[in-house]
């Protein structure tokens, strides 16, 4: 499916600190989420976790409910007043005895547009870097998460979801021209794979990708790579953070990815004789 963003647009991507205190964290959040509206954001996107430090220990003691839990009121309140929208990166949700880690989207006029489960959970042991096991006690999501906006259609997947290329292709083929990846990278895998993995969804798909992670916090249990970043459909990096708390904007030219898809028509080249996407959930 071809769809094209119809109007410019400016991401406000918000690399912020966290620490221990939900309270504190959401009302950083906010102030950052005027700032990115004073610089002409139109979609102001925050961190995986960006309520909580990530961890399995922490994630029942933080986890709240969507959308009347007291994150998601700030949220929902904050894109009515700035009047644009939020990728609330991500919470810890609690519904029923069942946790996720999940990210809610806010429109300009505060209702919730959108609300990605992550998928894949972050799973993984690597002796003497990082061992790390969310499904202990998080539930994960099963539905794919599409919005869509005046500008154009964005698929949402956190962190470890970006690993997964399958996620991204299905958003293409559903139309999506931008991808948002709240995520917190750490780092034994973010030096080489945060990067590498935002410009190869880009190119793969011909798309927008922006991951935000963050700040880094040396002291913390879990320590984020940072480096939030957006990247174009060419895989060249738009904005890049560094460690530190940092907000960053990235301008969407919708021009330069109809050059860039008619020039490499991959999306018409898939040789679905031999091979195809099959998508077993609705969207
Ligand atoms: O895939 C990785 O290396 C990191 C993923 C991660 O930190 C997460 O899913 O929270």
């Amino acid at each position: 499916m071809i769809s094209m963003c119809k109007k410019g647009l400016r991401l406000g991507l918000i690399q912020l600190s966290v620490g221990a205190n939900k309270a504190n964290n959401v009302q950083n959040a906010l102030k950052f989420v005027k700032k990115a509206k004073e610089g002409g954001s139109n979609i102001i996107v925050l961190p995986e976790c960006f309520n909580a430090p990530y961890g399995t220990k922490y994630f029942p003691e933080y986890a709240e409910s969507i959308p009347d839990g007291e994150t998601s009121r700030a949220l929902s309140a904050a894109a009515k007043e700035v009047k644009a929208y939020i990728v609330g990166g991500s919470i810890p949700e609690r519904d029923g005895s069942k946790l996720y880690n999940t990210s809610t989207v806010w429109s300009p006029d505060g209702q919730l547009v959108a609300k990605h489960r992550k998928m894949h959970l972050f799973d993984i042991d690597i002796p003497g870097g990082i061992t790390f096991k969310e499904s202990e006690v998080l539930s994960p999501g099963n539905t794919p998460c599409i919005f869509d906006t005046e500008y154009c259609k964005i698929g949402i997947g956190i962190c470890y979801d970006i690993r997964f290329f399958e996620l991204a292709a299905l958003y293409r083929k559903a139309g999506c021209d931008i991808l948002i990846y709240p995520g917190a990278f750490n780092m034994t895998t973010g030096p080489l794979h945060w990067d590498l993995l935002a410009r190869a969804r880009a190119v793969d798909n011909q798309v927008f990708v922006a991951a935000v992670s963050p700040a880094r916090d040396e002291k913390a249990d879990y320590i984020a790579y940072g480096h939030t970043c957006a990247v174009d459909p060419w895989g060249k990096t738009l904005a890049q953070a560094g460690a530190e708390e940092e907000l960053l904007f990235a301008d969407i030219d919708f021009e330069t990815m109809k050059n860039i898809r008619q020039q490499i028509p991959v999306s018409h080249q898939k040789r679905n004789d031999v091979y195809d996407l099959v998508v077993k959930s609705n969207l």
